[in-house]
């Protein structure tokens, strides 16, 4: 099916919009009329900068407050509507969407409001003009899709239809019976479907729709299960997606037109009208890579982790650190100068590398060179919302390119034979050290408008499940956190954002948390090598004696430590943090089988430490 997305979606003047929304990818546009009004474009020029893009015009919105109404109003509505048919022509539009009535002058009476709607629809006609009526989800007495469509029904003439609104109509219920009655209208009467998501939230249906609107898979509501039932009432124009959401406004348009083409293709899939290459889920983190100017401070937190210099890129300077089989690289390269430490790069172990990585272009994912200079091993890679790079790995599985094979062994230092693939995979004799075995799960501070792009994105492209998302009280703000993993856990990542827009966007916190048996040991052994535990308040663990029982000794331990603890039915989580070097820390987690979530209980005090330790600017 055609795609359309609303003007009003995306930030910028109207010609930035269109641009944005025909690069990535869009069919057709909807034209928000305040978008045309602000406009140093006429009209003529304006359909001439469409077609040049390959955008049509699908919709000029909105008309208000026609119908039902006393006779000398809708005679000056009708004036109006004759003045912006008119401009209509002159754009190329031929649809224009009426939103019920929200004027006070309105009466409840539905023949009335058919009467005049066909008044306007004849006019309409004579331009050559359809009229799409849409039940707002607040409008005066018309709030409901099915009350739209009885008017439009009783008005009966063939240049009027009804616009559904998947906001309008979910916003109001939640019962998939109520969505039913779609299917019952002829499809060709559904002059025009908009599509819009929701977080759910208990709020002014109002300020809900103008200010947090979402696009489809990024909010609570069944946006599919709607689509499904227009789908079946036959309904042949495009798929418009139509956003109000205070982020959006503000973010880059050409992000926001991606990010909102994405969802398109994923709602599309998910209803059966597409199939782009499945998903190829990862089965793990193969690598996190960090980008650092400050090679020693990096390397002297990782010894002190136990992690030992067992490899290095044979082109470039890139060591791998390796314990157990959490594997760190230390990119200390020409781009790593630029802006401070900071994790770069997320090798995915994929069952599929290959298919992992059409998935992810499908899409729109950009795809990033397969070899980054002409002798590396080709591995595919994309790059995600916040710029890291995600390769699909394959760590030592014959047959498929093997990102090890890059490596030479670090010892002794004269040795520059290509390793055999997967020569590397083994732990070193050194073994695990510091007593932490494997990468627990990554967390990625999102720059503050991405935050539900990112989620969308590492659902959507990598196949993972997405958890609730969270708030956590940062001493200077609300963060969000939301994960997102694999079926088994073998793969997580939390997504966090800030409250606001970052002054300076290089601040985003990201850490890698490594997982022990045994957290008491690993973290005295990380300090006896010379590593630094944040420090935790003496008043965190005066709470933690009231909520839970500890054996003798134990919260003590914690206590000297830095250890955090929070448990939930199946199980406990036990974790502590390093310092931080440029954006980047370590977590040390002891986590039970059936725990699944992050600390995020104790994340407030964990950030307010940190502040702590960083001086405030
Ligand atoms: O908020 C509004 O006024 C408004 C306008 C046009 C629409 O299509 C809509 O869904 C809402
Ligand atoms: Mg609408």
């Amino acid at each position: 099916m055609r795609t359309s997305i609303a003007t009003v979606c995306l930030s910028g003047a109207l010609t930035e919009k269109l641009t944005a929304a025909a690069r990535a990818g869009f069919d057709g546009v909807e034209v928000f009329e305040n978008d045309l009004l602000a406009s140093p474009l006429a009209p003529e020029e304006i359909r001439a900068r469409c077609a040049d893009l390959g955008l049509s015009i699908d919709l000029y919105q909105p008309m208000r407050d026609i119908e039902a109404v006393p006779p000398d109003e809708f005679r000056r509505n009708l004036r109006r509507a004759e003045h912006k048919f008119r401009l209509m022509e002159r754009l190329g539009a031929d649809t224009v969407l009426v939103c019920s009535s929200v004027s006070p002058l309105a009466v409840d009476d539905d023949a009335l409001a058919a009467f005049h709607l066909r008044r306007l629809a004849e006019l309409a006609d004579g331009h050559g003009i359809r009229v799409a009526y849409e039940a707002l989800a607040w409008g005066r007495h018309v709030s409901t899709y099915d009350h739209a469509w009885r008017i439009v029904e009783a008005a009966d003439h063939p240049a009027l239809g009804t616009c559904l609104d998947s906001f309008h109509i979910l916003a109001r219920t939640t019962d998939p019976g109520d969505l039913e009655g779609i299917a019952e209208i002829p499809g060709e009467k559904i002059f025009f479907l908009q599509l819009a998501d929701a977080p759910l939230m208990a709020m002014d249906v109002l300020q809900w729709s103008r200010h947090y609107r979402c696009f489809p898979g990024q909010g609570g509501f069944d946006v599919a299960g709607l689509l499904r039932q227009v789908i079946k009432a036959g309904y042949q124009g495009p798929l418009s997606l139509e956003v109000f959401n205070d982020v959006f406004r503000q973010a880059e348009a050409g992000p926001t037109a991606v990010d909102a083409r994405r969802s398109l293709l994923v709602l599309q899939e998910s209803v059966g009208l597409t199939a782009p290459p499945a998903p190829v889920v990862p089965t793990g983190i193969a690598f996190a890579e960090l980008v650092s100017p400050d090679v020693e401070p990096v390397s002297e937190l990782l010894e002190a982790l136990g992690f030992t210099r067992t490899a290095r890129h044979r082109g470039k300077p890139v060591d791998l650190w390796q314990q157990g089989e959490a594997r760190v690289l230390l990119n200390t390269g020409p781009g790593a100068r630029r802006d401070g430490t900071q994790l770069a790069a997320v090798g995915l172990e994929s069952p599929d590398p290959a298919g992992a990585a059409e998935r992810a272009e499908s899409l729109l994912a950009p795809v990033l060179p397969r070899r980054r200079t002409p002798e590396d091993v080709p591995l595919d890679a994309v790059a995600a919302p916040d710029g890291t790079e995600l390769f699909f790995c394959a760590t030592g599985r014959p047959g498929l390119p093997d990102w090890t094979t890059d490596f030479v062994p670090a010892e002794p230092a004269e040795h520059t034979e290509p390793a055999e693939p997967g020569a590397l995979v083994e732990p070193p004799a050194s073994g695990t050290a510091g007593g932490l075995h494997r990468i627990d799960h990554l967390a990625l501070t999102q720059p503050w408008h991405q935050f539900d792009e990112a989620a969308l994105f590492h659902r959507s492209v990598l196949g993972l499940g997405a958890l609730d998302s969270v708030d956590v009280a940062d001493p200077y703000g609300l963060l969000r956190s939301r994960a997102v993993t694999n079926a088994d856990g073998s793969v997580r990542i939390a997504l966090g954002v800030g409250p606001a827009p970052s002054a300076d966007d290089g601040d985003r916190a990201q850490h890698i948390a490594l997982a022990t048996d045994d957290l008491v040991t690993a973290a005295r052994r990380f300090r006896a090598t010379g590593g630094r535990l944040l420090t935790i308040p003496a008043n965190y663990y005066d709470d933690l004696a009231a909520r839970y029982e500890f054996a003798d000794g134990e919260l003590e331990t914690f206590r000297e430590l830095g250890i955090l603890y929070d448990r939930d039915a199946d199980g406990a989580f036990r974790h502590c943090y390093t310092e931080t070097v440029g954006r980047v820390f370590f977590e040390l987690v002891q986590r039970d089988a059936g725990y699944r979530g992050y600390g995020a209980q104790n994340a407030p005090v964990r950030l307010a430490a940190q502040h702590v330790r960083r001086p405030v600017r």
